[in-house]
């Protein structure tokens, strides 16, 4: 059981200021997931959260700790992560790069316990990917890479995912898939944090948003709180239609719209 605790967190890229004095403090048994427009600072934010990029002011803690005091193969082992759109270089066995989602637990030159093969199978089959275990992985479609990217996150079996738009290439099966598993992972006590686009998705499933805008925390609470027809304006430049089904909202982008 984690809890991330983000207090006044700015980072600046370069001479961008991109993330702008957020605080949120994230629970574990919570599916928490980002939303905002391109470019708001959504995977900054969620990199800063893992201590892969330095804040320019505040902290990000785990627990009590403060990220920046501690070792990276402990964050590594506490905080699993799903990079946006990773092209993949090397032709790796699909199960060997889920293996390496264990490398964080192995000491150094050992190598695998029956504990992380167990791991590995439980991740590949989680993700739908069990089928594909023999399979290179640069040979594989975009979706098909990216199920198996999110089973090499789940093999860490750390008590935190911090997912960077884990739907993108997904077909609506998958999506609904990989959706369910997330809820499944957060509650069973983990952590769960997702940058989603889909706004339809990210409200039916997360118990609560964090929408960024220019780099600034503008909403944070329940999909329906958060998600308003005048933040959709304001934030995402649309008129949307809002509807809600068994108390969950539907959003339908239905055209641009200035902000007032
Ligand atoms: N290395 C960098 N140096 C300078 N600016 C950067 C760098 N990386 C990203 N940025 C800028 O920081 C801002 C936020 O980028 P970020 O990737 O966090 O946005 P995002 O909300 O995740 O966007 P998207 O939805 O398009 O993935 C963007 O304006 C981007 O151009």
């Amino acid at each position: 059981m984690v809890t991330l605790s983000i207090d006044n967190l700015s980072v600046a890229l370069g001479r961008r200021s991109v993330v702008r004095d957020v605080s949120a403090s994230l629970e574990a048994g919570s599916l928490v997931g980002i939303v905002g427009p391109n470019g708001a600072g959504k995977s900054t934010l969620l990199r800063a959260m893992l201590g892969l990029v330095a804040p320019s002011a505040g902290h990000v803690r785990i627990d009590d700790a403060d990220l920046a005091s501690l070792p990276r193969a402990a964050i590594a082992r506490q905080l699993a992560y799903l990079p946006q759109g990773q092209t993949l270089h090397w032709p790796l066995a699909v199960e060997r790069l889920v293996a390496l989602g264990r490398l964080p637990h192995l000491a150094p030159m050992s190598g695998m316990s029956a504990t992380d093969i167990a791991a590995i199978d439980r991740a590949m089959e989680r993700s739908d990917v069990t089928p594909l275990r023999g399979r290179i992985a640069t040979e594989l479609s975009g979706g098909e890479r990216a199920r198996v990217l999110l089973a090499r996150a789940l093999a860490v079996e750390a008590p935190a995912l911090l997912a960077d738009e884990p739907l993108a290439s997904l077909d609506p099966g998958h999506q609904i898939d990989v959706m369910n598993l997330l809820l499944d992972e957060a509650q069973s006590g983990k952590l769960v944090v997702a940058v989603l686009h889909d706004l339809t998705m990210a409200a039916r499933y997360c118990d609560r948003l964090l929408l960024i805008h220019a780099g600034r925390l503008v909403a944070d609470g329940p999909p329906l709180a958060v998600l308003t027809s005048d933040r959709l304006r304001d934030v995402y430049g649309i008129r949307a239609r809002i509807e809600t089904e068994s108390g969950r909202a539907l959003i339908l982008p239905m055209e641009r719209e200035a902000a007032r």
